[in-house]
């Protein structure tokens, strides 16, 4: 527990020890393991960021997800400033990094939050035993996940592949931690070390400014991640097991580019569904924490296949006869289809940089096994552009829509972008947003422009080819020529 900063003066003595903490995916002062034990052993802090080379650490990071980083390494500071702090910031690699920040601050010790992508612990694996061998005090705390992947195993030992048993072994070995309270003070170092200018980084777009759209729609930071969650609990989650799938409804928490640069930890958040009042059903929190469950599943999939966002897991995909089809995979990335619903999804994406759970499924059916283009292709694309471009949880449900991954879809599962528009935005509320040039389509045609009479299309100001694309593909042609592909498979 962090200690209140009249205690904290009278428990350090003037020869208190510096200590570098070292800020990666858990950009926030709350729930902190790292920072509450180096405050309750009395060390002066140093907080650090470093911006690590694309292919090492915490890279490579995604154009939209630098905007979120730029944001929220801003809001970090703010929040240590308050504290008489500040948040040192240097790039290179995190050896060299490290080794000089040590000197410069006479640091005897470096403590760190785990990470659990392949990158990521390669390079802390190596630079923890550096450090240890030239004498520093290495600690490394949980926090980013609820429960570590090695310490969630089968009852044979090993690990989960299939996600109903991770779930119940999940929840059935106790609550994750109580949250730890956010300090009320930190010690500062002797000297402040020099820090890089956050500006200088280049991680917002400039000409043109793509990102205009993600400013209304977001707040990085954690006071913002505190807030989507507040205001998740207080009017979205009532309905969320029933409701979750209507993109057009506020029934989703948001929350997910603030997890996944660790703004709030998932503990809080599902301590934040305890103790509910009855008006709170609980099939609504428990459905909640099993799809934050799924985050944790796939960190637990990535630990264990390393290669999860570049290899099959199901190596039988090797042979799938992908297309290659630049101008089909131009015209999905920037939505125009001409499936109304696939539209708006990849609108929303390239606009403020998230898109609805439902939605991300139907545009990656649509990708995959519609166009035939490869899951990586499209993997790739989100990771650019998702504020919450995640390692584990992009790479894992790619892989699951695709059919080459654990747990997945069948592959012969192939969504109608028609009927699913149809049955998860049956008034339209949610294209009509992201499409604006359908907006005063009938909700009868609104999922399927190409059907409506001339007249309706007239009325609507609607002229297909011209203001909105006819369908890039016949699905029904598509879906046959995906299955045909998909028995081929199977018969080798
Ligand atoms: C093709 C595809 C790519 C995806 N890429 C990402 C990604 O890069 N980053 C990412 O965080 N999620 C990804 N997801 C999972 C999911 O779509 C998002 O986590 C979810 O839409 C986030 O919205 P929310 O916070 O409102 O979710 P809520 O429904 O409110 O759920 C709460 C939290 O649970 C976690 N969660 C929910 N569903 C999933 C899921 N299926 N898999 C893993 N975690 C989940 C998220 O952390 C989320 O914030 C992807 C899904 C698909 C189909």
């Amino acid at each position: 527990m962090a200690l209140k900063a009249n205690e904290e003066e009278q428990r350090m003595p003037q020869s208190a020890k510096t200590l570098i903490l070292w800020f990666r995916k858990d950009l926030r002062i709350s729930d902190h393991a790292a920072l509450a034990t180096a405050l309750d052993e009395g060390f002066r802090l140093v907080p650090l960021y470093i911006m690590e080379p694309e292919h090492a650490g915490t890279g490579p990071l995604g154009a939209a997800q630098a905007w979120w980083l730029h944001h929220s390494l801003e809001a970090l500071s703010a929040s240590l400033d308050a504290l008489g702090a500040k948040l040192v910031l240097r790039s290179g690699a995190a050896d060299a990094v490290l080794s000089d920040l040590i000197k410069e601050a006479g640091a005897s010790a470096v403590f760190w939050n785990r990470r659990y992508d392949p990158s990521g612990i390669s390079v802390d694996k190596a630079l923890k035993a550096k450090l240890i061998a030239d004498g520093i005090d290495v600690r490394t705390f949980a926090g980013q996940i609820l429960h570590e992947p090695t310490k969630l195993k089968t009852g044979a030992g090993g690990h989960f592949r299939v996600y109903t048993p991770f779930w119940k072994a999940l929840d059935g070995s106790g609550e994750p931690p109580e949250p730890i309270p956010a300090p009320n003070s930190l010690t500062a170092p002797e000297h402040w070390p020099t820090s890089e200018t956050l500006s200088d980084w280049g991680l917002l777009p400039t000409k043109p400014n793509w990102a205009k759209g993600f400013e209304s729609e977001w707040q990085p930071g954690e006071d913002g991640a505190r807030k989507r969650l507040t205001d998740f609990i207080a009017s979205g989650l009532k309905g969320y097991r029933t409701r979750r799938d209507f993109p057009g409804e506020a029934h989703v928490s948001m929350l997910s580019p603030h997890l996944a640069l660790g703004e709030i930890s998932p503990a809080s958040v599902w301590h934040a569904t305890r103790g509910l009042s009855d008006a709170y059903s609980s099939e609504d929190y428990v459905h909640f924490r099993k799809e934050l469950v799924w985050r944790d599943f796939s960190y637990h999939l990535l630990f264990h296949f390393p290669d999860l966002a570049t290899k099959n897991w199901n190596a039988k995909f090797d042979a799938f006869p992908w297309r290659d089809e630049p101008d089909l995979l131009e015209k999905w990335q920037k939505g125009q289809t001409g499936y109304p619903i696939v539209d708006a999804g990849m609108r929303q994406l390239w606009q403020t940089g998230f898109m609805h759970n439902r939605v991300r499924m139907i545009v990656a059916s649509f990708l995959i096994k519609d166009l035939l283009i490869d899951w990586r292709e499209g993997e790739r694309w989100f990771r650019d552009t998702l504020v919450d471009a995640d390692p584990a949880s992009n790479a894992a449900s790619w892989q699951w829509v695709a059919g080459s991954g654990a747990d997945a879809a069948p592959f012969f599962r192939i969504f109608n972008p028609t009927s699913q528009g149809e049955k998860f935005d049956p008034e339209g509320r949610y294209v009509r947003r992201f499409v604006p040039e359908l907006k005063d389509m009938p909700d009868k045609f609104i999922h399927k422009p190409s059907e409506a009479p001339f007249a309706v299309l007239k009325e609507a100001s609607v002229s297909l080819g011209k203001t909105y694309p006819l369908p890039i593909v016949d699905h029904g042609k598509a879906r046959d020529a995906a299955m045909a592909a998909f028995q081929g498979l199977r018969a080798e």
